[in-house]
């Protein structure tokens, strides 16, 4: 059995610990860490058979893991990325927004031929990922809108300079226009999906980002709209938002463990 640890114990490395414990994921959770001791504390509590808490988030790789499962945040993925892979453990990330910085991704790159490791980015909150890598070479425009509530969207980056005051947001509003470069870095815990979008299409600065807040909505809702030689592609997904993390949607913790049980198993792979 693959032996997995886990970089992040908040509300996703929760969940995907307890489908490793149950058996959804025919793995074994080895090793978790996250910054904040009292989470990592709090999920070794809720499962029967319980991972070692390690000290640092470099002694994960440094275990006989096959794999480590990125759900803590794109400044994990800077800082730990490259020991994960130096240490020949594949990488599954999901704050995948920090791939837009290039010289991460190129570090990375390298580094996954180099050591003949992995990366795996779940298609998380959005579907089409398919479709779009299909069409890539023949693309002409992309663009995503992401719609969420105010409180969703709090704690982001954009309004330490922002003036918008999102408390006094009453109807639906465009608080951000612009491209999927600029939008990961301004809403690191929100847009990771333009990442992914980015990365499977043309590229970040080709990618229009739109983000709104919306005080009627109870979904964190993707519209996803792509043009090229080949047609168009519409996806739009309503997702339900985690009670704890509305930041988070439900799809996204699913398409994480649907990505790690594949890992896991000797499954037909379904899908491009
Ligand atoms: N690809 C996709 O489609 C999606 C990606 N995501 C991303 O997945 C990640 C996990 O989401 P979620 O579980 O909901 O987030 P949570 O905030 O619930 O949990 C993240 C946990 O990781 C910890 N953490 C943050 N940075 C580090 C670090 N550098 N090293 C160790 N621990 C760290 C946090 O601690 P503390 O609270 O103390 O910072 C927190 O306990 C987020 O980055 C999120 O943006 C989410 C949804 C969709
Ligand atoms: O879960 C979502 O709806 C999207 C999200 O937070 C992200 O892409 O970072």
């Amino acid at each position: 059995m693959k032996k997995i640890g886990l970089l992040g114990c908040g509300v996703m490395g929760t969940q995907i610990a307890l489908a490793i414990d149950s058996g959804k994921i025919p793995g074994i959770l080895t090793h978790v860490y996250d910054d904040s001791k009292e989470a990592s504390s709090e999920l070794v509590s809720k499962l029967n058979n319980k991972p070692e808490i390690v000290e640092n988030s470099h002694l994960l790789s440094s275990h006989s893991v096959n794999i480590v499962v990125e759900a803590a945040s794109q400044n994990a993925v800077r800082d730990d990325g490259l020991s994960i892979l130096q240490n020949k453990r594949d990488f599954m990330i999901m704050s995948v927004g920090a791939l837009l910085d290039e010289s991460i991704y190129d570090i990375l790159y390298d580094a996954c031929d180099h050591f003949k490791k992995t990366i795996y980015l779940p298609s998380g909150a959005i579907a089409g990922l398919d479709g779009l890598k299909s069409i890539k070479g023949e693309l002409e425009s992309v663009s995503i809108t992401t719609t969420k509530h105010p409180r969703s969207l709090k704690g982001a980056q954009f309004f330490e300079t922002s003036e918008i005051n999102l408390d006094s947001i009453d109807s639906s509003t465009v608080i951000f226009e612009g491209n999927a470069r600029d939008a990961v870095s301004l809403f690191p815990a929100n847009v990771n999906v333009a990442a992914l979008v980015s990365l499977s299409g043309i590229g970040s600065d080709k990618t229009s980002v739109k983000i709104i807040a919306d005080p009627d909505t109870d979904k964190n809702t993707h519209h996803i709209e792509a043009v090229g030689k080949s047609g168009k592609m519409i996806f739009t997904i309503e997702n339900t938002p985690d009670p704890e993390n509305p930041k988070t949607s439900r799809l996204a913790i699913l398409s994480a463990i649907e990505t790690l049980r594949q890992y896991c198993s000797d499954d037909i792979q379904i899908g491009t």
